[in-house]
């Protein structure tokens, strides 16, 4: 693996809150990697670390080669972050936002080929506050991304906005990763960790409790599939006896099948034998939130 970053039992506590016990993970170049997990559980401080904006208890950190402790400077140079809301003065305009932020960058960036890529060329004279949500979000990710840093660190990045806006904001964080930016992305939102990160860090109580790609992690802990369907008059206790089946159960007309991942098609098949074929057969497949419930007992809203 090309490792980007790497971390090694990470620690950091403000006076007497423990706010990350214990966090090792390393991230290879050119992967989306989520640390996700509740609010609290220690993600930001981590990633603050890492960026060199607070200083660790102990442990080893190296980002780019450099540990962001001793030469947070340089780290800095080559990374990008996203801004906090309240780091933009609400009149800044996006122009102008965009201007002062290249000029920091120190490097000759044309600024209407910004607004252009981002698609912010039609409100580039509108004070930064009277934007909608999802047009923030696209200002914060083109002054994280200027100069195309090597790795960009991105924290809650869609809280807030609707679905739509949600979805065409991961659209953005895809291709900034096509493009050859590693991203490190916290959230505390499950669906976005499942669809845009490439492997994920479950954090909880400032250690990290799992850690692989999405669909390994909902394979190896997030439990059985279900499956449920209508049973109209047909007794399904045959089911049980489909390899894989762990269980059986017949609330009512509803029937509910669980197994591991391999056994749907056996079990659509051994329904479909006996001319039994439901409109309404449906999977659940375990998601991050079981994982994550098996893991630490608790559910991420908690
Ligand atoms: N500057 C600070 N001073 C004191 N305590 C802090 C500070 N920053 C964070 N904490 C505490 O450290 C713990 C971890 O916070 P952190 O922000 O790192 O977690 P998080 O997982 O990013 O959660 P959130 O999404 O709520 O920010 C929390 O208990 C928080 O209250």
């Amino acid at each position: 693996m090309d490792a980007v970053i790497s971390v090694e039992h990470c620690r950091k506590s403000y006076r007497d809150v423990l706010a990350v016990e214990d966090v090792s993970f390393t991230v290879a170049r050119g992967e989306i990697f989520g640390l996700l997990g509740p609010n609290g559980a220690g993600k930001t401080s981590t990633v603050e670390c890492l960026q060199g904006l607070r200083r660790r208890d102990a442990g080893t950190v190296e980002v780019l080669g450099t540990d962001p402790d001793r030469r947070p400077d340089r780290v800095r140079r080559r990374i990008g972050s996203q801004l906090q809301s309240s780091a933009l003065p609400d009149r800044l305009r996006v122009g102008e936002a965009v201007r002062l932020f290249a000029a920091g960058r120190g490097s000759a960036l044309d600024v209407a080929e910004i607004l252009d890529a981002w698609d912010l060329t039609a409100v580039r004279g509108r004070a930064f506050a009277a934007l909608s949500g999802g047009q923030q979000q696209r200002l914060f990710l083109a002054l994280a991304l200027l100069g195309r840093p090597e790795i960009v660190f991105l924290d809650e990045l869609t809280t807030g906005l609707d679905p739509q806006a949600r979805r065409s904001t991961w659209d953005l964080v895809r291709a900034a990763r096509d493009n050859g930016t590693t991203v490190v992305l916290v959230t505390h939102l499950m669906e976005e960790a499942e669809a845009l990160c490439d492997r994920v860090a479950i954090v909880d109580r400032g250690r990290v409790v799992a850690l692989d790609s999405p669909g390994m992690l909902t394979a190896r802990l997030g439990g059985d599939i279900t499956m449920t369907f209508t049973a109209d008059g047909h007794d399904p206790a045959h089911l049980a006896a489909v390899p894989g089946v762990s269980s059986v159960r017949r609330t009512g007309e509803v029937a509910t099948v669980a197994g591991a991942g391999d056994c749907v098609v056996r079990v659509a098949s051994a329904l479909a034998e006996r001319g039994v074929t439901p409109s309404d057969f449906r999977t659940h497949h375990p998601t991050l939130e079981d994982v994550f419930l098996a893991t630490t007992g608790r559910t991420l809203r908690d």
